[in-house]
């Protein structure tokens, strides 16, 4: 099967990598073009554009930074909708909100051409083993066709029905993951300033009825002050404000996905945008500096 790959960041190098590597014919395209050159040397062709990519690949997965960027990949000059038409599928699998999906979704399908959005939970080593969860939803007949890329990049798949419901999903499962990180930053910097051991919190929270693999996971390099970006905060914020539009519009109060986006937003005008989300913590612990 050939595949177009729009967007090598964190998490499409991965995505990419693992399709190749399975055996798909893969033609990759970033807007910085030197992040193509190792995909390249393991055996994908280099797209000069979007719509170049979209005129040689039957289907082509896009992996973009956020609602802007996935519209302007489509729409602008030398963008997908150039190509696009009958006997072509576009799979987004970036993090969007359902009003962007649905507007894509829209321009596609006026083409002749089928869209379906496939975000994924899952950060760079998921992306990385090949082990993500994609959350998709749109035309039916582009999931069955795409599923052997999926099986290659995550290690389960939902077909959610009408486009803008994986939107949703991811949205939903992005809120909690914030708003937890943010309760686990504030017990560490509490931690620390009741001069208690951060390891020992560590230690006590694995054994107990909220252990999970984030705090497991991040906890360690959070207490030694390491934030290498795997999930970059100034996306982590971004899903919180999608969330947030989402419950603003379906009227559902979420006080504490509200207030967690505050800390995220700090953590942007702190610099932090570009550091993991577990960053946060900085926020807290700046927050709790004596004066
Ligand atoms: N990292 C993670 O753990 C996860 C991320 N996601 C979601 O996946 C998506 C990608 O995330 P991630 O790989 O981490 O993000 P990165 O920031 O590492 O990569 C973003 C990608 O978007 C491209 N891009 C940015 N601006 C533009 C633009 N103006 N025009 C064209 N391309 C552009 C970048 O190109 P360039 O290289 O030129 O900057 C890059 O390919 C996001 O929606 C994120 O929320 C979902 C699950 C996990
Ligand atoms: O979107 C981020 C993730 O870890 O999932």
């Amino acid at each position: 099967m050939e595949i177009g790959f729009l967007g090598l960041g964190i998490m499409g190098v991965g995505m990419a990598r693992n399709l190749i590597k399975h055996g798909f014919k893969v033609m990759v395209w970033n807007r910085t073009i030197s992040k193509c050159d190792l995909l390249v040397e393991e055996g994908a062709l280099l797209g000069k554009s979007p719509a170049e990519v979209v005129k040689k690949c039957s289907i082509t997965i896009a992996m973009l930074a956020d609602p802007a960027v996935a519209l302007s990949v489509v729409f602008d000059e030398d963008g997908v909708l150039k190509s696009i038409g009958p006997g072509k599928s576009y799979v987004d699998m970036s993090t969007v909100d359902p009003n962007t999906s649905c507007t894509i979704h829209k321009a596609i399908t006026e083409k002749g051409g089928h869209f379906l959005e496939a975000p994924v939970s899952g950060s760079k080593k998921p992306a990385e083993d090949g082990t993500l969860i994609i959350l998709a939803a749109g035309d039916q007949s582009v999931y069955a066709e795409v599923l052997p890329a999926f099986e290659v990049m995550g290690k389960r798949s939902f077909y959610l029905g009408e486009v803008g419901n994986g939107a949703k999903m991811k949205l939903v499962v992005n809120m909690i993951m914030g708003s937890m990180m943010n309760a686990f930053s504030e017990g560490l910097a509490l931690t620390d300033k009741s001069g208690l051991s951060q390891q020992t919190l560590l230690d006590v929270l694995d054994l107990g009825a909220i252990a999970n693999p984030m705090f497991k996971l991040k906890g360690p390099s959070m207490i030694k002050g390491q934030f290498n970006p795997a999930f970059p905060l100034k996306h982590q914020q971004k899903d919180m404000r999608l969330a947030l539009a989402l419950g603003d519009e379906l009227s559902v109060s979420m006080p504490v996905a509200a207030a967690s986006n505050e800390a995220f937003k700090k953590g942007r005008s702190m610099g932090l945008g570009d550091l993991d989300f577990s960053a946060v913590y900085k926020v807290m612990m700046d927050q709790s500096s004596p004066s």
